[in-house]
């Protein structure tokens, strides 16, 4: 059955499931949100049924809400549970120094907030989203509704001066109408090709009145899991400085893995 399942549909399954194996009986966890950290989460949620783990759930998103609750993931809100032991999610683009681009789904805020109020943050990816240089992915910039062309037309003016090659900014649709975010904001995409300080961006982007966040990770996140279709992962943690090299079996997950596609 995996065999009709594409390879980056394994890719994300395998890094998923080896990301689940890092949370442990009593966490609080941060749930991503995206085609990835779903995975994440149906993992966790067959790991509740059929092993009795014991999780508090915080999710970055409604749609994420709405999927740890329905496998069974007590779901309680970040001001609940205060702090997080671990965050995982998914992510655009990472980078070597695990720098990310974070917002293709339009929940950067919620991820970005959760993410840092967690002791570790964990990406889940296939390989496809390693880059060199950030930037070749739109980046997300949430913005308020009120003046968006505004700020729109202000976040151009900053990126002139700075090492961006391209300079517009799209308002992201859905359908004929603008994208919404679930704080009811608007996501401007910003097309830049590559982005030579991205440290330097996140901070002057949020300088912007009108600019809630940006879809830049930095420094944020701790450790990457590297899902690859043939079932091989690849663990980097940036602040030991290691790579792990692991495998989940696919045989042996098959059903997992056709369950929870179904
Ligand atoms: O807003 C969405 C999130 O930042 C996602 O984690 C990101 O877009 C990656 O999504 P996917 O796992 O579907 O590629």
């Amino acid at each position: 059955m995996t065999g009709e399942l594409s390879p980056i549909d394994r890719a994300k399954f395998v890094a998923a499931k080896r990301a689940a194996d890092m949370v442990e009986d009593g966490m609080r966890v941060g749930l991503g949100t995206g085609s990835t950290a779903a995975w994440l989460v149906r993992c966790l949620g067959e790991m509740v049924r059929d092993e009795g783990l014991k999780i508090q759930g915080v999710p970055t998103s409604t749609r994420t809400a709405a999927l740890a609750r329905e496998v069974g993931i007590e779901v309680v809100s970040l001001d609940q549970a205060g702090w997080l032991d671990i965050t995982i999610d998914g992510a655009d683009e990472f980078d070597g120094d695990l720098n990310l681009i974070k917002g293709g789904g339009g929940a950067l805020l919620q991820e970005k907030i959760v993410a840092t109020a967690s002791d570790q943050m964990v990406v889940i990816a296939d390989a496809g989203k390693e880059v060199e240089t950030l930037g070749a992915y739109p980046l997300p910039v949430e913005v308020i509704p009120f003046g968006w062309q505004t700020t729109r037309k202000l976040i151009e003016e900053t990126l002139v001066s700075m090492d961006v090659l391209g300079r517009s900014a799209a308002l992201r649709m859905n359908g004929d109408a603008p994208f919404v975010t679930d704080e009811g904001n608007h996501i401007l995409d910003l097309h830049l090709q590559r982005i030579g300080n991205p440290r330097q961006l996140a901070l002057v982007l949020n300088q912007v009145p009108g600019v809630v966040e940006n879809g830049l990770f930095i420094d944020i996140c701790d450790r990457v899991v590297i899902g690859f279709g043939d079932g091989r992962v690849e663990v980097r943690d940036i602040n030991e400085g290691t790579i792990e090299h692991d495998r989940v079996d696919m045989a042996e997950n098959d059903n997992l893995f056709t369950d929870l596609a179904d």
